[in-house]
């Protein structure tokens, strides 16, 4: 339906965009797009929660609104994933890296309310993904991926399309948070975009 529309979360790596979607399933009832991705799960990660974890031939048989390789494994949203959530509400969301963000500003329009987290200090992501209990050879070469420079900084073509969204301070990003929904959800003028 036309008046559906997904929340993208983008922005680097421990940026908080899991834990922005999380918040936004339990708060606002919206269901997550399972992404697909061929990368090994992490300790805690769940088949078809976390992710539809793939290999390399299991990977190719689904159909994707958009595809891409980031430090080196395959991740891709696939049409399927994305009707399903549709099918139990109107606003859901998905975690994507700012390529897939871009993508589904252009294919989805107005449909994709595209917010883009940042943190003031981009060393507190090494910290964090540490914290959260990533393997650190995995993280040394997530860090050096030009996917993670890259999604540090606001794409020319989010520009005026993506809201911002600091996320120094959880208890700050909440409120924000709440606000651009509720302004969404209500067909109120949005907010101002950076
Ligand atoms: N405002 C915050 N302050 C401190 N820690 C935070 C904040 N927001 C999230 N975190 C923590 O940072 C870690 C990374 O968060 P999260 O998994 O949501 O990041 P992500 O952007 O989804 O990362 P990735 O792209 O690597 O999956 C988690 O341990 C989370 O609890
Ligand atoms: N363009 C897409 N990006 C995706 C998809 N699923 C996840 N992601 C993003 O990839 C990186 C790495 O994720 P991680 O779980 O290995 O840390 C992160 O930015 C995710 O948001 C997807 O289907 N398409």
């Amino acid at each position: 339906m036309k008046d559906n529309k997904v929340f993208v979360i983008t922005g680097a790596t421990g940026v908080g965009k899991t834990t922005i979607a999380r918040y936004l399933q339990d708060n606002y009832r919206m269901p997550r797009v399972i992404t697909h991705t061929t990368r090994a799960p992490r300790d805690r990660e769940i088949n078809g929660i976390s992710y539809y974890f793939e290999d390399d031939i299991t990977f190719e048989t689904k159909h994707y609104l958009e595809r891409v390789k980031y430090a080196g494994s395959q991740y891709g949203s696939s049409y399927e994933a994305l009707e399903c959530a549709w099918q139990k509400s109107p606003y859901i969301t998905i975690v994507l890296d700012t390529a897939g963000a871009i993508t589904y500003a252009r294919e989805l329009g107005k449909q994709a309310v595209i917010i883009f987290v940042t943190v003031t200090s981009p060393e507190v992501l090494v910290e964090r993904v540490q914290v959260r209990g990533d393997d650190p050879t995995a993280v040394k070469q997530r860090v050096a991926s030009p996917e993670f420079l890259r999604d540090v900084l606001l794409p020319t073509e989010l520009k005026n399309v993506a809201y911002e969204l600091a996320n120094d301070d959880w208890s700050k990003t909440k409120v924000r948070l709440d606000l651009l929904v509720n302004d969404i959800m209500n067909g109120r003028s949005l907010p101002q975009k950076n």
